[in-house]
């Protein structure tokens, strides 16, 4: 990997940090959680809006949003062989020659994400390299199974090699303000997942406001959360900039009062590369050179990459190449 690039990508061996063991609910935390709105919506109007970085930067900072995507295939109608094709994409994101010109080869995603079925498909075709599964569980997407059912899904996407669960949060114990509820159930999951890494989905476009969207972010990270996810990508309303600002800050209280770093993942309709660089200065902004690591921050999405792949090759060739050259991604 040419270093220059690498190093403007901030793709350079990172210290790792220690894993967020959870806290006792506290209660009197959540309750004095509170969100304001109109502010935080005007802060969010003016992101897309700054100056963004150019050339040089931004291919590198392109390339830094591909090491970070969760690259993503959760239809209905998925089968081995698309896996298999999302696995190759995912060990060589971006054109050889275009990793080449870039110094960049070596390149990969932070993850692959699919249902439970399809978790030995990836985790066989992933082998030998060092890209994890992620499994997305608990009832996904809407987490309305039993308690039960959804427990036993953690454990055997586990067993079936995924090394990261998303789990779906309960929307309804939010909705009730049932605090003590979330955090059980969320306490019981990460338990269930063992040393596999757990991002908790809120499905914020379902949760009703922005100050329960801030306190069940609390609650999921005091219940041992490895990471907190905007949306399963299946809501009306997936991340958000107004969410995502929420979100961060949430991080930023917790790190602040208890010295634990927890994961950010936005998640559903990202699929454009200027979306990614908005996202990434943000957390760059919001809580600095740390939060932007794969063990700290990932995208959900299944139509990024090919966008950006589009955005490298114009970077390079000042020519775009149709949609349909990326045909995975
Ligand atoms: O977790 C990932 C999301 O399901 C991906 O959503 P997307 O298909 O809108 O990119």
């Amino acid at each position: 990997m040419h270093t220059d690039l690498a190093r403007r990508a901030s793709l350079l061996p990172q210290l790792a940090h220690a894993r967020n063991p959870g806290m006792a609910l506290d209660l009197d935390w959540v309750a004095s959680v509170q969100a304001n709105t109109s502010a935080i919506e005007r802060r969010a109007a003016s992101l897309p809006g700054r100056r963004s970085v150019k050339k040089d930067w931004q291919a590198a900072w392109l390339c830094k949003a591909v090491s970070l995507i969760d690259l993503t295939t959760l239809s209905g109608d998925d089968t081995p062989g698309r896996v298999q094709r999302l696995c190759a994409k995912a060990r060589q994101p971006v054109r050889a020659d275009l990793l080449a010109a870039l110094g960049m080869e070596g390149l990969t995603t932070g993850a692959v994400c699919v249902y439970h079925e399809m978790v030995e498909v990836a985790v066989r075709a992933l082998e030998g390299s060092s890209i994890p599964v992620a499994a997305v569980s608990t009832g996904f997407p809407a987490g309305l199974s039993s308690y039960r059912t959804r427990l036993a899904e953690i454990g055997d996407s586990v067993a079936a090699g995924a090394a990261e669960i998303d789990i779906v949060i309960s929307r309804r114990h939010v909705l009730t303000g049932n605090w003590q509820a979330l955090y059980d159930e969320t306490a019981e999951m990460r338990a269930a997942c063992g040393a596999a890494h757990m991002k908790t989905i809120l499905a914020t476009g379902e949760l009703g406001s922005l100050r329960n969207v801030a306190r069940a972010s609390l609650v999921c990270m005091m219940a041992g959360a490895d990471f907190i996810k905007t949306s399963t990508g299946k809501e009306s309303v997936n991340a958000t900039l107004p969410v995502s600002l929420v979100m961060i800050r949430a991080l930023r209280d917790y790190h602040a009062r208890t010295a634990f770093r927890i994961g950010y993942k936005p998640a559903g309709g990202i699929s454009k590369a200027k979306d990614a660089l908005v996202y990434l200065s943000l957390m760059k902004d919001e809580l600095g050179h740390p939060w932007l690591q794969p063990d700290l921050f990932r995208f959900g999405a299944s139509s990024l990459l090919g966008d950006i792949e589009r955005q490298l090759e114009h970077h390079l060739t000042g020519a775009y190449s149709a949609a349909n050259r990326h045909p995975i991604g």
